[in-house]
Order: structure tokens, then C-alpha cells, then sequence
């Protein structure tokens, strides 16, 4: 395990998949120990694909990932925490078992303080059993069943769907919370940017598989007037929504991407790169 601050540095990573279809493209990215960035970008921009292989899921080429200075794959690291579909799916939590031995399960024991820190945060009742709350209650459960151990890197892929906006805001501003107290580094893939209006520190802009820009949430909010622009948005989510038009615009129709060679190509959906997707290695939760 790194002992060194949890940054998260990307050089030049390419990733094909085994059906060879590009997954991710020449992304260079440096993110500071304590940050809180946004992964932004339409449906299938690449954003699972990245977490996936930041979280050492998938095998990256050479040494484009480090981790606190170490490569994620090969050191399988300890404080590194993935929470994406394959958490939420866990049939697990649909089982007729009570919170606390759930949460007893993942190592709630070790860590009390923490443990009941989730459980007022995400404001659980602990004598739920799990066969008999609403998805959004059997959600809460699970974020604070993979929130117990104390991560150093957090990668998130869009599972608040189904909070309801406090217990949402509850949760980002206890996150946040975490990466002003101790040193630890979150990346957050979301399309729903309610309440996250300063919340990041970096945004990260991922467009047909590439990192199309990125910046400090600073620097890349600048150039937005006012606090509240004209569809009502927050200035993050003007800033967002023209990303995605302009991303739109460039790729065109999904519906006109399969027309043959007459029709349109995605920027560059038939490049085949490489072939160091050794899924074999794959890691699950
Ligand atoms: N196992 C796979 N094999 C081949 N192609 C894949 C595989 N998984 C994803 N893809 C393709 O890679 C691209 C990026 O997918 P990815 O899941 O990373 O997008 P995303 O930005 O997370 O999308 P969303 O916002 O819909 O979750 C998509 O075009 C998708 O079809």
C-alpha cells in the first residue's frame, strides 16, 4: 500500500477493449491529494471506462495510472474505494438482514465512530431489514457499507440516483467534509449536478472516449457570468450543458453514427489502439 499523499496522475492512457472498440484515449490528467473532481460527459463519453481503470479494475498500459505513486492494478490497493454498478447490483442487500450486520460485515466493528457517523449522515434507521426498504433507503444502506472503511481515494459512478435531494446533499457535503479533514481524493462520475455547485475542485470534460479539457473547477467556471445563467442553472451547470450541446453537435446523431460510409463516423470510432486489454486480469468487487 502508498504511503505517499493520494494523488492520481494519468499519462497518456489508452485503453481498447477486447472486441477491440476504444475504450478511453490519450487521457493525461494530475489530481491533487484533497481534490474533488467531477467526471463530466454524455452517455458512453468514457467516464465507467476511467473509474474502472483508475480503480486498477482494468489493466492499464505500462505505467499510465499511479496512485500515490503506485500502479492500482498491480498493487491492488488497499485504501483505494470503487463504487459503481456492480455495488449497487450486489443482490446481497435485498436479502432478509438487518442493518447492523450488514454494515458488520464490511468491518463496521473496527471502526464505530465512523460507522455511526454514516448511519445519523445518511439518516438510517438500524432496525431496517433489507428485504423491506425502498431502493432509496436499501441505497443509503450501501453507501455507507462501502463508505465505512476509511478510503484514501474515493471513485464514484453515479449512485445517488436514487437519493432523495437532502439525503444527497447530506452525502456530497460529507464527502467534502472528508477531503478538508484528512487526505483523501475523490473522483465522481454524475450526470445530476443538483447541490454540487462548489463542490468540486476540478472538473474533468470526457467527450467519445478522450478528456476534451479539464481544470481546476475555478479556472473552468470563469467565463460564467452571474451565479444563475439563463436555463436556471447554477453557473456549474450552464457550464456543463454546453459542453454536452457542443459535444453533440461535433459527433452528431447516435441514430445517423451506423449509416455506412455515406453516413456520419463518431470522431474516431474505427481507430483500433493497441492491445494491452488483458481482461483476464480483471478484478470484481
Ligand atoms: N465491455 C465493453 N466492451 C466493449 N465496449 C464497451 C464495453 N463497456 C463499454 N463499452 C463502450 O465504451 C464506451 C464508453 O462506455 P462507458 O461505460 O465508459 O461510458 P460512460 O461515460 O460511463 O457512459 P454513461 O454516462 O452512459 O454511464 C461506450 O461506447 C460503450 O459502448
Amino acid at each position: 500500500m502508498t504511503t505517499q499523499p493520494p494523488r492520481i496522475v494519468v499519462n497518456n492512457l489508452s485503453y481498447t477493449f477486447p472486441d477491440f472498440s476504444t475504450g478511453v484515449r490519450n487521457i493525461t490528467l494530475d489530481l491533487p491529494p484533497r481534490s474533488r473532481t467531477l467526471l463530466i460527459g454524455a452517455n458512453g463519453a468514457g467516464k465507467t471506462t476511467l473509474l474502472r481503470l483508475l480503480a486498477g479494475k482494468r489493466l492499464a498500459p505500462g505505467d499510465a495510472i499511479t496512485i500515490g505513486g503506485v500502479d492500482p492494478f498491480k498493487e491492488g490497493l488497499e485504501g483505494v474505494t470503487y463504487l459503481g454498478l456492480e455495488w449497487v447490483l450486489n443482490p446481497i442487500v435485498r436479502n432478509d438482514i438487518g442493518v447492523l450486520e450488514l454494515l458488520r460485515s464490511v468491518g463496521g466493528d473496527a471502526y464505530p465512530k465512523r460507522r455511526d457517523e454514516l448511519v445519523e449522515m445518511l439518516d438510517i434507521d438500524i432496525n431496517w431489514r433489507m428485504h423491506a426498504v425502498s431502493d432509496g433507503e436499501r441505497r443509503r444502506v450501501q453507501l455507507a457499507m462501502g463508505l465505512l472503511r476509511p478510503w484514501t481515494v474515493l471513485f464514484l459512478d453515479e449512485i445517488t440516483v436514487d437519493l432523495d435531494v437532502l439525503s444527497r446533499f447530506s452525502f456530497l457535503s460529507w464527502l467534502k467534509r472528508e477531503t478538508e479533514t484528512r487526505e483523501c481524493t475523490i473522483v465522481y462520475a454524475t450526470h445530476i449536478l443538483d447541490n454540487l455547485a462548489g463542490w468540486p475542485t476540478h472538473l474533468v470534460h470526457m467527450h467519445v472516449g478522450t478528456v476534451k479539457e479539464w481544470d481546476t473547477a475555478d479556472n473552468m467556471l470563469r467565463s460564467i457570468d452571474g451565479t444563475v445563467g439563463p436555463t436556471g442553472n447554477s453557473r456549474l451547470g450552464e457550464l456543463v450543458m454546453g459542453w454536452l450541446r457542443d459535444d453533440l453537435k461535433q459527433r452528431g446523431p447516435r441514430s445517423q453514427a451506423n449509416l455506412g460510409s455515406e453516413g456520419r463516423t463518431y470522431g474516431f470510432g474505427a481507430i483500433k489502439i493497441g492491445g494491452y486489454g488483458d481482461e483476464s486480469k480483471q478484478r470484481e468487487n
